[in-house]
């Protein structure tokens, strides 16, 4: 079970760096690693559990932040009346890939939060309101999924995680809440 003293937390090079490609069929370790990553945010989301286990609530995890530099991320949206039966999004996303961006900015009116990242960073993290995913399932299956908004979201702040890239990088420091011009912010 993963445990927030398996997060690494920033400035931890290992968040900085280019994750590598996920081969089929999946090794025993990366099954594992998949089901541990999933477990951890429905486990975080139940807010008994939450406490129980001592851990930070999340909707999405990436394979960098359990120390795993591999093209491979957790990601459970929980639907807005809090259904679990029926989350917005749920899916162990691996090799994912961007394949399309609208030119239609997005961010969340509160900012964003990181497993990783132990400060608040206060401000508007500027991203695609709306991508089209492509990704393979843990069988190797691949899925295009068009997302919007908070799915949306979530899927790219996860994504950076394979790449490096961590959300406030996305922040204008300058001024951290500026619209980008007609940007959609939601919360
Ligand atoms: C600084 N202001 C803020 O953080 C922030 C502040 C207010 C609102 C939002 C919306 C903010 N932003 C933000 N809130 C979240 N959660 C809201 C609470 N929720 C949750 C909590 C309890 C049970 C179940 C659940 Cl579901 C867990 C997820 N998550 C993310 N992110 C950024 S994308 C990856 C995702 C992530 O999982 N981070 C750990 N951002
Ligand atoms: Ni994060």
């Amino acid at each position: 079970m993963i445990l927030m003293k398996d997060i690494v937390r920033d400035p931890n090079p290992v968040l900085r760096k280019q994750s590598k490609r996920v081969q089929f069929p999946l090794s025993k370790k990366d099954q594992k690693l998949a089901k541990d990553m999933m477990q951890y945010l429905e486990v975080s989301q139940d807010p008994k559990l939450c406490k129980r286990y001592g851990l930070r609530a999340g909707v999405g995890l990436a394979a960098p932040q359990v120390n795993v530099s591999e093209l491979m991320a957790a990601v459970l949206v929980p639907d807005d009346n809090d259904d679990p039966h029926h989350p917005q999004f749920k899916a162990v996303i691996i090799n994912p890939l961007i394949i399309a961006n609208s030119v239609q900015r997005g961010a969340m009116t509160e900012g964003e939060g990181c497993l990783s990242v132990d400060k608040d960073i206060p401000g508007l993290v500027h991203r695609a309101d709306r991508i089209t995913l492509q990704y393979q399932d843990m069988t190797g299956k691949k899925h295009i999924v068009r997302l919007k908004n908070y799915p949306a979201i979530v899927c790219q702040h996860e994504i950076d995680h394979l790449h490096g890239t961590l959300f406030y990088d996305h922040i204008n420091m300058k001024d951290r809440f500026a619209k980008q011009g007609d940007e959609v912010l939601f919360s």
